[in-house]
C-alpha cells in the first residue's frame, strides 16, 4: 500500500479512522487504484479492531458506491466544479457527507467537526471552507434532495441507485425500468462473503468443522456443492489459517459455475487461455483432483506470479503459468487440448457489487471495442480444441453484444463447432443452451457461459 504510506504519516496505535478512509480514498479516486485492493492492502497494514474495520470499510465503500450524488452536493454548496477543488479537500467533503446523509448512528456534529479536524491536519487553510460548505448544508438540507438536485428522470435514477447516467439509459433502452432498477438494487447491495472449498485439502464436511472451530460460520449456499458464505468471521480474512493454508479460496458462485460447465476430467488436457487471477483454473485443477494438464494463460506477466503463490497455497499441482498473448496461440498447441477456456477480458458488468468503482470507470465507448477482442480470442482459442473436444466461453458481463453476439458470430463462421446446451453441467436450475446468470434473479455475480463441441 505504497500510496497510502507516501501520503499517511499514521502510526500504529493511533489510527484515526476517517483519516486512514481519506488517504485510501485519494488513492482509489486520484490515483485511480481499485477499491477492494486498497481496502484489502490498508486492513492488512493495520491491525483494526472488528468495529474499526467495519466503520473503515462502510466509509470508504459508502463514497466510492455513493460518489456521484455526493459530488453534485459538493458542486451545488461550493458553487464551482469538483475539478477546481484540492482533492483531500473533496475526499473529506465526500466523507463528511456520507457520514451526515447515510450514517444515522454518526451525530452530525462529529460528522462536521471531525471533518473539520481532518482538513486542518491534510488541507491546511481549508478547514473554514470545508466547515462552512457542511454546515450550509444542514442550515437547509431540503435543498440538496434528490428531487432538487436531478436535472431529468435518468439522472435522478443515478442519483437513487448510483450509476453513471450513460449506464442507466443504456440499460433503460434494453431491458426497461422494471428490470433494470432490480439490477441497480442488486448492485448496490453489500455483497456476501462467498468461498470455494478446496477440496484438493480438505473434503467439504472436515472443512466446515474446521471452520466453526475457527470461530467463523458458514452455511452452504445450496447452489455450488463447494460454495459457502461466510456469515460471521473474525480478524482479517487472509491471514487466518483457513485461508492461508488453502482450505478456502474467495470466488463467486457464478465464477465456479464455468469450471462446471468446462467439465474437465482426470487425465485431460485443458487450455485456460485468460486465466488471471487463475480463480477458475485453480477450481478446474481441484475438479481433476490434480490429476492430467491444465496450462494457465495470461497477458500479465505480474499476474502469472500471484497465479504460482495461490496454486501454492492451494496444493494446485497440474497447472503450467504461461505468459501469452491468447490472440496469437503457438500453431503447436493446434488441436490438441481436450477443454478450452475462454474467460474473456470484458466490461465487467456482471460484477459491480463486488467492483465498486468500476462503475466509475466505463465508458460507452469502452463496449464498443471489447468485442473485437473477444472474438479474435475466440478465434485462436478454437484453433486449440480437439477434434470432438470443448470450447467454454464465458465473460463476467451481462452485456449482449459481449456474449450472445460473440458467440453467434463465431458460430456463424464455424461449421465445425455447435452450440451445446450448458445448463446439464450446473449443479443448479437455469435454462440454456447458452447461460446468462441475471445478479437479482439468481443471487450471485452477472456471467454469461456458452459451450461449444468441435466436430469429431
Ligand atoms: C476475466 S479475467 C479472467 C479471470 C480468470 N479466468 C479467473 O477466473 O480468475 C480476463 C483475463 O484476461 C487477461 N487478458 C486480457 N487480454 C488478454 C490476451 N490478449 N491474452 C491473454 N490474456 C488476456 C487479463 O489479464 C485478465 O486476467
Amino acid at each position: 500500500m505504497d500510496k497510502v504510506q507516501k501520503s499517511g504519516r499514521i502510526q500504529q496505535g493511533q489510527v484515526n479512522i476517517r483519516r486512514l478512509a481519506v488517504q485510501a480514498l485519494l488513492t482509489i479516486n486520484r490515483d485511480g487504484a481499485y477499491a477492494n485492493i486498497v481496502l484489502q492492502q490498508v486492513l492488512a497494514e493495520h491491525q483494526l479492531s472488528d468495529v474499526d474495520r467495519r466503520f473503515f470499510t462502510e466509509l470508504v465503500y459508502g463514497v466510492v458506491r455513493r460518489r456521484n450524488y455526493l459530488d453534485a452536493i459538493i458542486e451545488a454548496l461550493a458553487k464551482r466544479p469538483l475539478r477546481k477543488l484540492s482533492s483531500i479537500v473533496v475526499e473529506i467533503l465526500r466523507l463528511g457527507f456520507y457520514q451526515l446523509i447515510y450514517m444515522d448512528k454518526v451525530p452530525d456534529s462529529a460528522a462536521v467537526n471531525e471533518s473539520v479536524k481532518l482538513a486542518k491536519k491534510m488541507a491546511r487553510g481549508l478547514d473554514g471552507f470545508v466547515n462552512g460548505v457542511l454546515r450550509n448544508f444542514l442550515r437547509n438540507r431540503e435543498a440538496f434532495s434528490i428531487d432538487e438536485l436531478a436535472k431529468s428522470d435518468v439522472e435522478r435514477l443515478a442519483f437513487i441507485y448510483n450509476q453513471p447516467i450513460w449506464l442507466l439509459e443504456h440499460w433503460l433502452a434494453i431491458y426497461g425500468e422494471e428490470k433494470t432498477i432490480g439490477l441497480c438494487v442488486w448492485f448496490n447491495e453489500r455483497p456476501r462473503l462467498t468461498a470455494r472449498i478446496n477440496t484438493l485439502k480438505n473434503s467439504i464436511s472436515d472443512t466446515m468443522v474446521a471452520i466453526e472451530k475457527e470461530g467463523w460460520h458458514a452455511v452452504p449456499t445450496g447452489k455450488v456443492p463447494e460454495a459457502i458464505y461466510i456469515t460471521k468471521h473474525r480478524g482479517s480474512l487472509e491471514s487466518s489459517p483457513l485461508v492461508k493454508e488453502g482450505l478456502l479460496t474467495f470466488s463467486d458462485e457464478a465464477s465456479m459455475a464455468v469450471a462446471y460447465v468446462v467439465d474437465p476430467k482426470e487425465g485431460e488436457r485443458v487450455l485456460d487461455c485468460c486465466a488471471a487471477p487463475g480463480g477458475k483454473t485453480m477450481h478446474m485443477a481441484a475438479r481433476m483432483n490434480n490429476k492430467g494438464h491444465i496450462v494457465a494463460d495470461d497477458i500479465h506477466e505480474h499476474k502469472l506470479g500471484l497465479m504460482e503463490m495461490n496454486a501454492k497455497r492451494l496444493g494446485v499441482t497440474n497447472v503450467a503459468f504461461q505468459l501469452q498473448d491468447a490472440t496469437r496461440l503457438p500453431s503447436e498447441w493446434g488441436g490438441s487440448f481436450d477443454k478450452v477456456l475462454v474467460d474473456a477480458p470484458c466490461s465487467g458488468l456482471g460484477i459491480l457489487q463486488r467492483k465498486l468503482d468500476m462503475r466509475w470507470h466505463k465508458s460507452a465507448e469502452s463496449l464498443t471495442t471489447l468485442p473485437i477482442l473477444q472474438l479474435q480470442i475466440l478465434e485462436q482459442a478454437a484453433k486449440a480444441v480437439k477434434p470432438g473436444g470443448v470450447l467454454v466461453y464465458s465473460t463476467c458481463t451481462i452485456n449482449e453484444a459481449e456474449n450472445e453476439d460473440v458467440v453467434t458470430t463465431f458460430l456463424a463462421s464455424h461449421q465445425e463447432f455447435s452450440l451445446e446446451d450448458a445448463a446439464p453441467f450446473l449443479p443448479f436450475e437455469v435454462t440454456g443452451p447458452m447461460i446468462t446468470l441475471w445478479p437479482q434473479r439468481d443471487e450471485m455475480d452477472g456471467f454469461f457461459i456458452a459451450r461449444l463441441r468441435k466436430q469429431g
